[in-house]
């Protein structure tokens, strides 16, 4: 699921500078197909500001394409039941799951227009493009069993490649964060706007957090734990839920400053990479441990 939300952000970063999408709230104020200045007013809301180009929508694409994941990992289970009642279940558990995901979606969608901050295309072709993301992840089983080193070679292909991007499009004079200055003179509150929702913060961000998966996954603690022979334990499993959703909330605490953008960004990719690394390795581990202490006791 990471890397899907990781690489589909990253698609959406780069189709994005590609497509130079204007979002509603300000495209109102500076096209000049209204006439003597009888332009809808358009209302503005604390999270309509964002800063990037508008197509296609990033929360539409990240949302398809994870929600995507999960549907289908959770159909490939029921597809396993032979019998002839389970195939009823599967049909009920697929229309089920599908009418749920395109509820999301749909309402993920209604809500980026409701805030002005997409026209209904650019929504519209961030599902579709989510979608196809996460199909092609379907058949890239590689990534399971991914070394520490591909990892990083992923991240740096990344990051090299959308700096590449941007500085030689720099060169020939066309400004890809040309959406930034906009934002910030259409925005109807200066507080609305957020250094979180730049282009170069999403990719920061999601730089961290697939470096965080890579460094969890290849450590002792996710080896000792996850792996070990409490992994397949039930409650090993819902502990590590709990405590791993509670430390979550924690992070929600940790502000990172924005007043100066390059510490920004790397305690931002400080941020994204720590939080998989706790779910992933800090967490199970605590949790493993934790249960071979009790399991001791008790013998
Ligand atoms: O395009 P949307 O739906 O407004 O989404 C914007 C978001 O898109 C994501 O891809 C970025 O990571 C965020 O930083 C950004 O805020």
């Amino acid at each position: 699921m990471i890397w899907v939300a990781v690489i589909g952000d990253w698609f959406n970063l780069i189709f994005k500078w590609i497509l130079f999408g204007h979002r509603p709230y300000w495209w109102v104020q500076e096209t000049m197909i209204y006439p003597n200045q009888s332009s809808p007013c358009l209302e503005q809301f604390p999270i309509t500001c964002e800063t990037g180009p508008g197509s296609p929508s990033g929360h539409a694409m990240g949302s398809s394409c994870v929600w995507y994941i999960m549907v289908t990992a959770a159909l490939s289970y029921t597809v396993r039941w032979k019998d002839k009642s389970a195939v009823t279940l599967h049909r009920l558990t697929w229309s089920f799951l599908w009418s749920i995901f395109w509820i999301i979606q749909i309402s993920v969608c209604i809500s980026r227009v409701f805030i002005a901050t997409h026209f209904p295309h650019q929504v519209v072709l961030g599902v579709f493009a989510g979608i196809l993301v996460a199909e092609a992840f379907e058949h890239t089983p590689a990534i399971q069993t991914a070394s520490l080193r591909m990892y990083i070679k992923t991240n740096l292909f990344l990051f090299l490649f959308a700096l590449g991007f941007y500085l030689s499009l720099k060169l020939l004079d066309i400004d890809l964060l040309w959406s930034v200055p906009k934002a910030k003179k259409w925005c109807a509150n200066p507080d609305w706007i957020n250094i979180d929702t730049t282009p170069f913060a999403g990719l920061v961000r999601n730089l961290g957090a697939l470096f965080g998966l890579g460094l969890g996954i290849n450590s002792e603690m996710f080896i000792t734990s996850c792996k070990g022979k409490n992994s397949c334990k039930i409650s090993f499993r819902i502990l590590c839920i709990a405590a791993s959703l509670a430390t979550l909330q924690l992070y929600n605490f940790v502000k990172i400053p924005t007043h100066t953008e390059y510490l920004f960004y790397i305690l931002s990719f400080c941020k994204s990479a720590a939080m998989p690394l706790t779910v992933v390795a800090l967490v199970p581990y605590c949790v493993h441990s934790l249960m071979r202490t009790t399991e001791k006791k008790l013998n």
